[in-house]
């Protein structure tokens, strides 16, 4: 199978400071690939320009075979590349189901002016993302929430409200920064099970995240980055048990994550 995601070569340097140097993988379609390493390590910086927040210094992006280098992240997510952020991007105030729907505004130029205005098949579009919003709580296990003010949830229930929300635009390949970050074990597992689901759907998966017995988990493959390089790279059982990744990094923990 072809790769939905490939990485050639990234880098970028903040000042003085090179944050991320000559980094690249791939990811295919149902896989799903961990990006682990150090506070600091560039984990977010490579996200970041992954999904058009930063213009990478060199190298390359590409998506379905596309150079989308630098592209805006709106455009990015037309393509099929979306992505949640490390700290909650929800409208706490409003309900659910809005926070949904508001996932929908991206992929359709001008919907917003047209509702507004009242235009033909503004109402038939808002009908559809209305639909599809409520779908997609389903698929996270929220639709029973849907009217209720976002702000009440738990926390694990916001994070899965966020994945629902990148969802609404279909994408081929999600990035998921810190998904687990904040919850407890119980919330941890759903989240996880819930990931595993879309990347059986045939989604590409990048994840960051700290918790190491869900990456061990969930992993089809993970990435090792320690002060902006890519130290390792394989299967959970290899790369848990990789010398320079645990004495950069790992410590015993990850190895005993990996033999659970
Ligand atoms: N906009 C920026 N300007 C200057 N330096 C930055 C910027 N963004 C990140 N850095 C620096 O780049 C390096 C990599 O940071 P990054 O946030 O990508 O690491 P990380 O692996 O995501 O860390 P954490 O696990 O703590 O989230 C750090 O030294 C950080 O201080």
């Amino acid at each position: 199978m072809s790769d939905l995601l490939r990485v050639e070569n990234l880098g970028i340097s903040f000042g003085g400071l090179r944050a991320v140097n000559q980094v690249g993988f791939s990811v295919k379609p149902g896989e799903i690939l961990s990006v682990i390493g150090p506070n600091g390590a560039g984990k977010t910086t490579l996200f970041n320009m992954i999904s058009g927040i930063y213009m990478p210094g060199d190298g390359r992006v590409v998506l379905n075979g596309d150079d989308v280098t630098g592209m805006r992240p709106d455009l990015l997510a037309r393509r099929g590349l979306s992505r949640t952020f490390q700290n909650l991007q929800i409208f706490q105030n409003m309900t659910v189901l809005d926070n949904a729907i508001a996932g929908y505004h991206l992929t359709e130029s001008g919907s917003l002016l047209a509702d507004l205005f009242r235009l033909p098949g503004a109402r038939a579009r808002v009908r559809a993302a209305r639909e599809g919003a409520m779908a997609l709580l389903a698929r996270v296990g929220l639709d029973r929430a849907a009217e209720t003010e976002a702000g009440s949830l738990s926390y694990g229930k916001l994070k899965r409200l966020e994945i629902a929300r990148a969802l609404a635009l279909d994408p081929k390949v999600l990035l998921l920064d810190e998904p687990a970050a904040g919850c407890n074990a119980v919330e941890t597992e759903e989240i996880d099970q819930m990931i595993a689901e879309v990347a059986r759907s045939g989604v590409a998966i990048l994840l960051v995240e700290h918790d190491m017995k869900m990456v061990m988990r969930i992993s089809s493959h993970i990435v090792v980055l320690d002060h902006g390089e890519k130290i390792a790279e394989g299967d959970p059982a290899t790369v848990s048990r990789d010398p320079q990744v645990i004495s950069a990094y790992l410590g015993t923990e990850a190895a005993e994550a990996a033999d659970a």
